[in-house]
């Protein structure tokens, strides 16, 4: 059943298209709230509880995938290569750090993008900006940048088949723990990250024949719990596919198991924030270098004024040269106020620079000294460093300049695929697991 969550309406809402026929925008969010949900209000309960934990320090979230997805990109390949990333960085996180690791992708339902400028100029010519394929199109043309309600429809076609194939991969047996090998196999021979990969592949498969010796032999190992994750940006379509849940009359965005806002779109008084607040779904919150403790507590009052661990996701990105210096009064005073909210850190857009190429890029090391700096402001503070939030691919881009496999500012425009933002490959991927597999151990 479809239910109103509408008082955002009223607000001034952020990054929303300026639909051309609003006949059309009609039509189609009638449609999109006739059709089934995407993901069961139970399993979104699920990922609360499974954040809870985190929030107590007992779990750490590993949430990662594109920063935009894109609908050409919805192929067999593609998806699988994304998860099979996200799954060998989460093993190497669970077994290197010991530690379980909720698993929550950037996936079926990343297709709106929140942008600097409305503009975007190329040899003289200016169009409106490229806003993720749910609104126009990424080819530079008139046409191709007008807003199309269809792509409302589309974006919920594709994440339905998306999230299709990630439940069939993770409930069918690809994602047995037994697999750790296989999903390394095209990979191990000429890369150093795949190398270690495959010698802790090795330690994990000794640990389980030692279990299975001892006629231990667990059912979790042979499926996989995992999440979608997306920014709930456009409204209009995450208002369409809010539904009551029938088992406790509670409204939740069954676009996705978990949404965040943007840093573009979290003010206080705004729409986005509104929305969020009638939810039931976790909700992840960005925060940059510009967060004040105030905003920090206004948040939390306003979307978790139950206090209830696992509901709110703070994920700061600060970039690489402030987080020392910004992050450790938030987490002391949100801390002091009582509030367990989980905190995770997104080292990738604080960190973006334009190359000597002229293309948007990050640098590992910062990436990684990003982290490195959340790491030791929690240890400073006996708080817990509750996980990461990456832009990822589980393809051999190259996007982002460093790494183990090192990727150079000359060879950038040799797959440079993003959409939007530039992001990990599958090996910058694993080296960062590995690494943040050490931090934490140290923690
Ligand atoms: O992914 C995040 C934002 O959409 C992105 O960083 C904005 O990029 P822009 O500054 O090119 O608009
Ligand atoms: C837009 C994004 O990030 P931020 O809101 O932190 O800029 C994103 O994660 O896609």
């Amino acid at each position: 059943m479809t239910v109103t969550n509408h008082s955002w309406q009223s607000l001034p809402a952020a990054q929303q298209p300026e639909w051309p026929d609003q006949e059309a925008l009609r039509k189609t969010l009638a449609e999109l709230a006739s059709y089934p949900p995407l993901v069961f209000a139970g399993e979104c309960d699920q990922l609360r509880a499974r954040l809870g934990a985190v929030a107590r320090g007992e779990a750490f979230l590993l949430q990662g995938g594109d920063c935009a997805e894109a609908f050409d990109a919805v192929s067999a390949d593609q998806i699988r290569n994304k998860l099979k990333t996200l799954l060998q960085m989460a093993a190497v996180l669970t077994y290197a750090a010991s530690v379980p690791v909720v698993k929550v992708g950037r996936i079926a339902g990343q297709y709106s993008k929140p942008r600097s400028k409305n503009t975007e100029t190329r040899d003289g010519v200016t169009l409106p900006v490229y806003r993720g394929d749910s609104v126009n199109g990424f080819e530079f043309t008139p046409e191709s940048r007008i807003p199309d309600p269809e792509r409302l429809k589309r974006m919920y076609n594709a994440s339905a088949s998306t999230l299709n194939l990630v439940r069939a991969f993770t409930t069918g047996g690809y994602a047995d723990l037994r697999q750790v090998h296989a999903w390394n196999q095209d990979f191990v021979r000429n890369s150093p990250a795949g190398q270690r990969y495959e010698q802790l592949a090795r330690e994990i498969d000794q640990a389980l024949a030692f279990m299975n010796a001892c006629g231990v032999a667990p059912e979790e190992f042979k499926t996989v719990e995992f999440f979608s994750s997306h920014e709930a940006l456009i409204l209009d379509y995450e208002t369409a596919l809010t539904r009551t849940d029938s088992r406790t009359g509670d409204l939740y965005d069954v676009s996705g198991h978990m949404v965040w806002i943007g840093e573009r779109t979290r003010q206080l008084d705004h729409a986005h924030i509104e929305f969020a607040s009638k939810i039931r779904n976790p909700i992840g919150v960005k925060l940059g270098p510009t967060t004040t403790v105030d905003d920090a507590l206004t948040l939390i009052d306003r979307l978790d004024p139950e206090r209830e661990p696992g509901r709110l996701t703070f994920i700061t990105r600060m970039g690489a040269g402030k987080i020392r210096d910004h992050l450790p009064t938030l987490v002391e005073k949100v801390t002091a106020s009582g509030a367990q909210v989980v905190w995770i850190t997104d080292p990738m857009h604080g960190n973006t620079f334009e190359a000597s190429s002229g293309h948007k890029t990050r640098n590992f090391d910062d990436v990684l000294d990003e982290v490195k700096g959340f790491f030791e402001v929690h240890r400073a503070l006996g708080t817990h460093p509750g996980g990461i939030h990456v832009e990822l691919t589980g393809d051999d881009v190259t996007e982002c300049v460093g790494g183990g496999d090192e990727v150079l500012v000359d060879d950038l425009h040799q797959r440079y695929e993003t959409a939007c933002d530039p992001r990990l490959n599958r090996s910058q991927s694993l080296d960062l697991a590995f690494l943040v597999a050490e931090m934490y151990r140290n923690q």
